[in-house]
């Protein structure tokens, strides 16, 4: 029989019951007891609805209150010196991911522990905290450990679950040194890590697990050789060592491509293979599995909202069969739907306004479905679930032939384009004497990164307006008043270059979504994204236009109310891709080129307007990069094309700024200098400085600000510490060229610690020109 399986659930609840649980818990709102118990009621609702859509493997230990990598560190007591003294438990958990600051009290000294480090997962838009490794690191199970217990806990309803957990290369790989231990190879530590692994799988058969499901993601990777032979090793190891588990493989998000040499003599039971994103491999793994290894397909996109196309997927499917025999099938989506929203049952505006393109979206819960559906039609015929597949084919059809996906106009004017509009007039240096003389800064001028704190009256107010409660008239002079309070605080603070604070925005690319044509929005289609944030992706269904300027009126106003500069603020083509769902019927190479277009037009609109800064932010311009080097180039080839047509439209004088964070730039070094902007902040302050030796050594000649502080971790930094950073800075960038800003926006801090931080920052700005005057 051929298994309905999937390899993880969303974790945030149908309605975002988790981060307001954890929001609450922090605010001390709630309990630890009373989170406790609020999640095992959202474990179980979601064990019992993925049962009810017919699945019947289904994973436990996909839950999580803030990060599975996070949680998976702990399990493993893989916790950072610094954390070490705090006392066990959630709290330690979250100080863990965010960082604590506590002042002195008469019983106890003053606590001030930095985050650990946040890193994007692969190319998604969820962030995971790394763990961070000692060289004389050891490895312990916690007692309960959260694997276990979640298994017990499906166990106790009557449902017999697949745990999942991150395997020993994943997680070695993805973590770092620790900064006392420099130079640690990592792998070096796998003999240590693996008894714990061992012990794990024995608590789990004790237990009555069968399946296990490893999730091994850095498969999609370009890895070495010798990492593929310690994948052998460790996994002929593991499976001897746990006779009674059968151990399931997971890879995602690309194709396992040759190290799946590994898998055929290394005694695990089972591969799960993308085959969504590389439906092309599964001829070659068919050819590299064992004699009796189960195959694992995901057939279901789990990072997009389309209806799957059921008959394709069911014939991608035959062929497996046919290969393995239906014992050795499972159909499951490509990867864990953690990055797909839960449920379509909340879609009530989209299902009632717009029908048509509702009928075209799949989320989990109907995801879920679809995978049972297949599996159904495998096992006992197409017969067996005709109205099903009739129904699927009836929605595949209208969403081809619909007359709302296309629009003539667009696509005569991305046919027209030239290669003149993809550069500016001048070169850099050319320019910088012109924008240096046109609108002179001080030394080391100060900026912010856009976003100011998006307040609890801010949210509120948009929900009334959403809701209807209050009028336009009313919302707009509100955030007038955010805009013209926002100016005055950074005024106050002496900032040399303002930002009007994104008041009115929900989101950096959400609200670009809402006022373009090609989008429609969801009322719930939240996924997370780090910690307790989430995020709603507009949904990019047809060609993308921009009817009217997006950004003009708050921009202007910001400029009216102050004689400092007034930087323009808009989301880059490539992060409004990134953070979209996309549409799968064009590459998205031609959305992004779409996109850049209606940026280009607001960017030509701020120009016009006086604005003189306009920063186009791209922080998601990494995340895209594909897993594997040989698709770097085609992919880095549009994407900073489709950034420049939305930025060379200028003259020498206006400034262009971009914004990248999260960001492992080793890989694209070329690519930013190819974007030409005249102004990079980048996220640092938790980075190595070497990085920025290597920009310089890449021909990067521009002005940049490397983020002085983090703004993830609510705790103020200091004067001295930014200095020191600064300092360490100018040994890489020309005094010239150096901005002083924070790492990204500051919309998820409070007003209280964003004026201390950033009156220690201008501090920063302040001795560092009295130092070279
Ligand atoms: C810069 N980052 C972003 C990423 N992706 C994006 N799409 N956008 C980004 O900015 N990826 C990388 C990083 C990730 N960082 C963040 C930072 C902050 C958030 C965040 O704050 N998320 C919010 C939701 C934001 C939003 O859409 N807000 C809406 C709706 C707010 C809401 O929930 N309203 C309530 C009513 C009001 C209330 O009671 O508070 C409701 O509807 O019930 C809005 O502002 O209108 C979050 O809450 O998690 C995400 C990623
Ligand atoms: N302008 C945005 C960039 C975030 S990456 C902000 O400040 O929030
Ligand atoms: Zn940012």
């Amino acid at each position: 029989m051929v298994q309905a399986t999937n390899l993880g659930f969303p974790r945030i609840g149908g309605q975002r019951e988790t981060k307001k649980l954890v929001e609450n818990f922090w605010a001390g709102k709630i309990t630890e007891q009373a989170l406790d118990e609020a999640a095992v009621k959202l474990r179980a609702e979601n064990w019992k609805l993925q049962q009810a859509q017919g699945l019947s493997q289904i994973p436990s230990g996909d839950f999580s209150f803030y990060d599975h990598v996070l949680d998976h560190s702990v399990m493993f007591n893989v916790i950072p010196q610094r954390f070490r003294h705090l006392a066990e438990g959630h709290e330690r958990n979250f100080a863990i991911g965010r960082g604590i600051q506590k002042p002195a009290t008469e019983t106890q000294e003053k606590v001030d522990i930095e985050a650990q480090e946040m890193k994007k997962w692969f190319d998604t838009n969820y962030h995971y905290i790394v763990p961070e490794f000692e060289t004389n690191q050891t490895f312990h199970l916690s007692a309960n450990a959260k694997t276990v217990q979640e298994f017990n806990e499906a166990k106790a309803l009557g449902i017999h679950t697949r745990p999942v957990i991150l395997g020993p290369l994943s997680f070695l790989l993805l973590g770092k040194a620790a900064k006392n231990s420099a130079g640690l190879d990592l792998i070096t530590l796998l003999p240590k890590l693996l008894p714990v692994y061992e012990e794990l799988f024995a608590q789990l058969a004790a237990a009555g697990a069968d399946w296990v499901q490893i999730d091994e993601p850095i498969l999609a990777l370009d890895i070495s050789a010798a990492v593929v032979a310690h994948f052998h090793t460790t996994y002929t190891h593991l499976t001897a060592a746990a006779p009674k588990l059968k151990f399931l493989i997971a890879t995602y998000f690309g194709r396992i491509g040759n190290n799946v040499s590994f898998i055929k003599d290394s005694g695990v039971a089972g591969l799960h293979i993308d085959l969504v994103r590389a439906p092309e491999q599964l001829e070659h793994v068919i050819a590299n599995i064992g004699q009796t290894q189960v195959l694992s397909l995901g057939l279901i996109d789990g990072r997009n909202i389309w209806k799957t196309n059921l008959a394709a997927a069911l014939k991608l499917a035959e062929t497996a069969v046919a290969a393995l025999g239906s014992d050795r099938v499972f159909v499951a989506p490509s990867c864990s739907l953690l990055h797909a929203p839960v449920t379509l049952r909340f879609e009530k505006r989209l299902a009632s306004k717009n029908p048509e393109l509702f009928d075209w979206l799949a989320y989990s819960e109907e995801k879920c479905k679809e995978v049972h559906v297949i599996a159904h039609a495998l096992n006992h015929g197409t017969d067996s679930v005709k109205a099903e597949l009739a129904d699927n084919a009836r929605s595949i059809e209208a969403r081809r032939v619909s007359s709302h996906t296309t629009n003539a106009a667009v696509r005569q004017r991305l046919e027209a384009i030239v290669p003149d509009q993809l550069r500016r007039r001048n070169v850099f240096p050319t320019r910088q004497v012109k924008q240096h003389e046109a609108n002179p800064l001080p030394a080391f001028p100060t900026t912010t990164i856009g976003s100011f704190p998006q307040t609890k009256e801010i949210r509120l107010a948009r929900a009334k307006f959403t809701k209807g409660e209050i009028d336009a008239a009313a919302y707009h002079d509100f955030i007038k008043k955010e805009i013209a309070f926002c100016v005055k605080e950074q005024e106050e603070l002496k900032i040399d270059v303002l930002v009007h604070g994104e008041a009115e925005r929900n989101d950096m690319v959400a609200y670009f979504g809402e006022r373009l044509e090609g989008y429609i929005f969801s009322e719930n289609g939240w996924i997370a994204s780090y910690g307790s944030r989430c995020v709603r992706p507009p949904i990019i269904f047809g060609d993308v236009h921009r009817v009217n300027p997006m950004t003009i009126t708050e921009t202007v106003y910001a400029q009216s109310l102050t004689s400092k500069p007034m930087k323009g603020m808009l989301t880059g083509p490539v992060t409004c891709l990134q953070w979209s769902f996309v549409r799968d019927d064009i590459p998205r190479s031609v959305v992004c080129t779409q996109l850049a277009l209606a940026i280009r037009d607001e960017v030509a609109d701020l120009e016009k307007a006086g604005i003189v800064h306009i920063q186009v932010d791209e922080p998601a311009i990494r995340e895209g990069l594909p897993l594997r080097s040989v698709d770097f180039d085609f992919y880095l080839q549009w994407a900073v094309d489709a950034f420049l047509l939305s930025t060379t439209g200028v003259k020498d004088t206006t400034i262009i700024h971009t914004h990248m964070c999260y960001s492992d730039f080793q890989d694209i070094f070329q690519a930013i200098v190819r974007m030409d902007a005249d102004v990079l902040t980048i996220e640092n302050s938790k980075s190595d400085m070497r990085i920025l030796g290597a920009f310089s050594t890449h021909g990067y000649n521009a002005e940049i600000g490397p983020g002085v502080f983090d703004i993830h971790s609510p705790r103020v930094p200091s004067t001295h510490e930014m200095k020191e950073r600064a300092d360490a800075m100018l040994k890489y960038i020309p005094s010239r060229n150096l901005w002083i800003n924070p790492d990204c926006g500051l919309k998820t801090r409070g007003w209280k610690e964003v004026r201390e931080s950033l009156t220690n920052m201008v501090a920063v700005a302040e001795a560092l020109r009295a130092a070279s005057a």
